[in-house]
């Protein structure tokens, strides 16, 4: 589905991806681990073909970078790590925001994309939300709606970065099997970048352990959530436990 190769991002005059190569199939679902500066977000961000990159990244074998911004839009969808909330927006507002790339330039949404927002409306559990300001949803409930907007674009490749980080462990659970959901339902790509190890091995067919804007591991969660590569690269002290649906990380004093 997506192929990055040897890909360079300097911001401000600092390297912050030196060389990246990553490949996700279609229908996967790859979480990019790493510590705080690591270049993760920038890593999601280069893929939506915003931030300029050199290397190459190719989308179905077509060159992200070649692609119109539309089109583009029509391919990767993301859910940024803090997004912008637009004052006096309504939630139904905001997830219409989605279907952008779908509307003619000077035209109206149609039927069918007025439709498809309230689709994705119910499926995060937005209705009773749907005609308040986005500015008034909680933390956790505004999460939903930034991924009802990124879910309208409809998408085949969704980037998510930190996607559960407002969200209470419940919440987490709720919009982390939803994705999974809509994964396997629609034929989504998942790329995500996540904080929480155990939660992001769970998840996860495969991850990739990304450290001063290099890949340095990648594998199954198995293959990644171990002691010494967790020691090296967070210099985090912890104990990694069997789990069911993969390894459990428990950070001991
Ligand atoms: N515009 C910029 N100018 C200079 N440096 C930048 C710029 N934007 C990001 N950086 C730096 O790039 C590095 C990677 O940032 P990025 O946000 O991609 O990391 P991250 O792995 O997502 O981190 P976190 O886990 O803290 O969210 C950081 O050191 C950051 O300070």
């Amino acid at each position: 589905m997506i192929a990055v190769r040897d890909l360079r991002v300097s911001l401000g005059g600092v390297t912050v991806l030196d060389g990246v190569d990553l490949d996700v199939a279609a229908g996967e679902w790859v979480t990019v681990i790493g510590p705080n500066g690591a270049g993760k977000s920038t890593l999601l961000r280069a893929l939506t073909g915003r931030t300029p990159y050199a290397g190459r990244v190719s989308l179905r074998g077509d060159d992200l970078g070649a692609l119109r911004r539309r089109e583009r839009a029509r391919r990767v969808a993301m859910v940024a790590q803090s997004p912008a909330v637009p004052p006096g927006m309504t939630v139904r507002e905001y997830v219409l925001l989605g279907r952008t790339p779908y509307v003619p330039p000077l035209g109206r949404e149609s039927a069918a994309d007025l439709a498809a927002a309230d689709e994705e409306i119910r499926s995060l559990h937005l209705a009773a939300f749907a005609d308040r300001p986005l500015t008034t949803l909680s933390g956790g409930e505004r999460q939903r709606a930034f991924l009802a907007r990124a879910l309208a674009q409809r998408a085949p490749l969704l980037l998510l970065d930190e996607p559960t980080s407002a969200l209470d462990i419940g919440h987490q659970q709720d919009v982390l099997d939803l994705v999974d959901r809509l994964r396997r339902d629609r034929g989504l790509t998942v790329l995500a970048t996540m904080h929480d190890l155990s939660i992001a091995g769970g998840y996860a067919d495969r991850m990739v352990l990304l450290a001063a804007g290099r890949v340095v591991a990648a594998g199954t969660p198995a293959e990644v959530l171990t002691e010494r590569l967790l020691a090296t690269h967070y210099r985090a002290r912890v104990r990694v436990l069997p789990g069911e649906h993969g390894p459990l990380v428990v950070p001991v004093r």
